[in-house]
């Protein structure tokens, strides 16, 4: 399978009109909308005021398109998706009515049966991945959100809980999967979720959907090839059926349906406020309520996380719904701004499969494990223990006990969140004004930076909004919590009461234990990303370690070869100068030193080599530098520059070495002229014979001696004031050369200056 790359994938919003019902054929309610393509025309009568206004989408179905073809044109896509490692959700949203079920679930109550999308993507699903030559698992649950409460349809009904994890997102302990092979499996377990779903009728719809539904479908694949390298892919399909939002006023409902009226308005409300922050760019940074809801705390990776999401806004045509109407595209509208960063959900195993194996096994041990651990206090409370008879008061002060310690957990984290959330705000904020005192910025970079300093500070001051009012319901929810135990206390105890109170205080241990394996995951993560990072940083630290090693025995095989080509005692000025002015020059220089044959050019040049070594071997020290610049763990680079000085010293033993041959040189020099005067030391020991014509030779050494001198104060001055070419510098030295062979050393006055 491709892997794919991380992308930044807008919502995809479609309308889907539905047809005319009978009750508003029958009111003789006009069709107010029309479309074409991706476009909505809705006409608004106001009095005589008529107007009509026209929105964009990814496309509008009309009341003729049906649930295959929407399912083919746009949802088809996702679930291939979904096959290939990416989570894909697709939700229906819209008055109530205005037909959500119709589209996910299908209907017969029509005058035409449909299937649902649901069951043609779980369909498509698992015949895609038959196909696909792999092994798969593939999932299947099915949760509703009641007033509040999430139940699971394929469970046993009890409230569970909505955990965040942070390794696996999202998570809601004991809900029920069922591992589905076939279409006709998946149905059975569909419908027979479906059959218990709350229903009602009210006065907007005879069977109105009374809960969110929500059907998840994970898939876990994997992949193995020859070289036993394994790839694992993991993926959610989420699709939402959502309760209608409704007017209380329209609906006409009261007592029950009212309250599960209010509920659907609360969570979609909560999901309305999530999708505005969410779409507003100037928003990021911003405190997005997931709390606020269940629904809006189980979609949070749907709406703003790793995931490619659809919304189908579904509504009527009839001027009779206008307003609602209204209201759902201009919620689907802003839900369009939504973007979200899609990853694939992939691991590459490097192992052996049997050793992967091994791991999961023992991972699942683990897991079973743990389960059985959290699993025991219940047990032991609640066998053997009678069932709890309806005890209408009782029951109902637990259970408000029980959401009441679970609504404080939910605020406390939300004003955790918002103050991390405004830390890094503040942050921001002071690395904005830090570039704009130091940095010289031009008017189109400061206007930018005035623009994000304002949402910033905008950002911050709504969140601190949001955290007061959540202070303030953290107050309400302890007042409401003392008054509930002072309610429990009053209640005669009995045994009942007692396994009430048991059962409460597991259900909060519960919640607690979660916390504590939330916070045990996070301390692990960061344990495990520390020794991540530390094992990077070792690797950096041996890759460094060895480019050092390399340099270094570069640089001492440079070294080496820089003391082999150093001129030794052999090289020697062979005539006596007491000063000659060095020019940095290396080719005057190499003049002056002008070996008396070939031989010594060729040292001189390895010489010169040799320097050339030595500046490429400094300036990859200072490359080398420049790299420890880069690398910030401050140990890292005072290693590299301890190292690089180690280098830099040995590179300036080699140039040293070169300068002492120099000198020892010029110290040649200065021997000869000791031999002239050991030679007059000993003249009276000679016969007149050998007197006579060594005197004679001194005459003509002395004769050629001057000239030589007069020579190279030439050479000299015509140096200093770079009067000569390096051609005739040459000529020069070389004749004086000759003339040295043949006479006494000449008395010039050479300085050496370090080169
Ligand atoms: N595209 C359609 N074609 C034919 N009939 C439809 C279509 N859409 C909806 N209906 C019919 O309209 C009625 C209401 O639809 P539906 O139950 O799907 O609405 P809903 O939005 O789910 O409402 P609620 O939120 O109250 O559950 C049903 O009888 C359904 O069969």
């Amino acid at each position: 399978m491709e892997i794919k790359q991380e992308e930044i994938i807008p919502f995809r919003v479609f309308v889907r009109v539905r047809p005319m019902s009978e009750k508003e054929k029958a009111i003789r309610a006009e069709k107010i909308t029309r479309s074409e393509d991706s476009i909505i025309w809705v006409r608004e009568q106001r009095g005589n005021f008529i107007k009509e206004n026209s929105y964009a989408f990814d496309k509008v179905f009309t009341e003729r398109s049906e649930n295959l073809k929407i399912y083919r044109e746009e949802l088809k896509s996702l679930v291939e998706d979904v096959c290939n490692g990416l989570n894909g959700t697709c939700f229906a949203y819209g008055m109530t009515g205005a037909g959500k079920t119709h589209t996910m679930l299908g209907s017969s109550s029509t005058f035409k049966q449909e299937k649902g999308v649901v069951y043609i993507a779980v369909d498509d699903c698992i015949t895609s991945m038959t196909n696909k030559r792999c092994d798969f698992v593939l999932k299947l649950s099915y949760l509703e959100i009641y007033n509040e409460h999430v139940r699971d349809l394929l469970g046993s009904g009890e409230n569970l809980m909505v955990v965040e994890d942070p390794l696996k997102g999202v998570i809601i302990p004991n809900l029920r999967e069922f591992e589905i092979t076939s279409s006709a499996e998946a149905k059975e377990i569909i419908d027979s979720g479906n059959s218990i779903r709350v229903m009602a009728s009210t006065a907007a719809n005879q069977f109105s959907t009374r809960s969110h539904a929500i059907l998840q479908l994970s898939l876990e694949q994997s992949q193995k090839d020859k070289n036993i390298v394994s790839s694992v892919f993991t993926s959610k399909l989420c699709l939402i059926d959502l309760a209608g939002s409704e007017r209380a006023a329209s609906t006409e409902n009261r007592g029950q349906r009212m309250i599960e009226g209010a509920n659907i308005n609360r969570s979609l409300l909560a999901l309305g406020n999530c999708i505005n922050i969410l779409s507003d760019c100037n928003k990021r940074g911003k405190f997005i309520p997931y709390r606020d809801s269940k629904l809006t705390r189980i979609l949070k990776e749907s709406l703003g996380g790793n995931t490619q999401t659809i919304m189908i806004a579904c509504i009527s045509p009839s001027s009779s719904a206008l307003e609602e109407t209204l209201n759902t595209l201009k919620y689907a509208e802003r839900a369009r701004n939504i973007k979200n960063k899609v990853v694939q959900n992939t691991k590459e195993v490097e192992a052996h499969v049997s050793e992967y194996k091994d791991i999961i096994n023992s991972l699942r041990q683990e897991i079973d494990f743990l389960k059985s651990q959290i699993n025991k206090p219940e047990d032991i409370v609640l066998s053997g223990e009678p069932r709890i008879d309806s005890q209408e008061g009782l029951e109902d002060i637990s259970q408000k006990i029980m959401m009441n310690f679970e609504e404080h957990w939910e605020i406390k984290k939300s004003i955790r969140e918002i103050e991390l959330l405004n830390e890094d705000n503040t942050m921001k904020m002071k690395k904005l004004l830090g570039k704009y005192q130091t940095e010289e910025l031009n008017s189109k970079e400061l206007r930018a930076l005035k623009h994000e300093l304002i949402f910033i500070k905008q950002n911050i001051k709504e969140n601190e909004e949001a955290r007061a009012e959540l202070l303030e319901n953290l107050y309400m929810n302890l007042k409401t919590k003392s008054n509930l135990q002072q309610a429990m206390s009053i209640l005669k105890k009995d045994d009942k009461k007692e396994i009430l109170e048991l059962q409460i205080m597991l259900r909060n241990l519960k919640l607690e234990a979660l916390d504590l394996h939330i916070q045990n995951t996070q301390i692990k993560q960061e344990a495990q990303k520390n020794k991540e990072e530390s094992v990077a940083k070792d690797a950096i630290i041996n890759r460094m370690k060895q480019e050092i090693e390399e340099m270094k025995k570069q640089i001492s095989t440079m070294t080496q070869s820089s003391y082999l080509n150093t001129p030794n005692e052999d090289f020697s000025a062979s005539f006596t100068c007491s000063k000659v002015s060095f020019d940095e020059s290396p080719t005057i220089k190499q003049f002056i030193l002008s070996p008396k044959n070939s031989e010594k050019k060729i040292k001189l040049s390895k010489l010169e080599e040799a320097r050339r070594a030595r500046k490429e071997v400094k300036s990859s020290n200072f490359v080398l530098k420049e790299k420890i610049e880069e690398i910030t763990k401050p140990e890292l680079s005072e290693r590299l520059r301890a190292s690089s000085v180690t280098a830099n010293i040995k590179t300036g033993e080699g140039l040293q070495k070169g300068q002492k041959s120099l000198k020892g040189a010029f110290s040649n020099i200065y021997q000869i002229e000791n031999m002239k005067d050991r030679y007059k030391s000993v003249e009276r020991h000679r016969t007149p014979t050998q007197k006579e014509t060594e005197r004679k030779n001194l005459i003509a050494k002395n004769v050629l001696q001057q000239k030589s001198q007069s020579s190279i104060s030439s050479l000299v001055k015509g140096l200093n004031s770079k009067i000569l070419t390096a051609e005739e510098a040459t000529d020069i030295v070389k004749n004086t050369w000759n003339m040295k062979k043949k006479t006494p050393t000449p008395s010039v006055t050479i300085s050496l200056k370090k080169p």
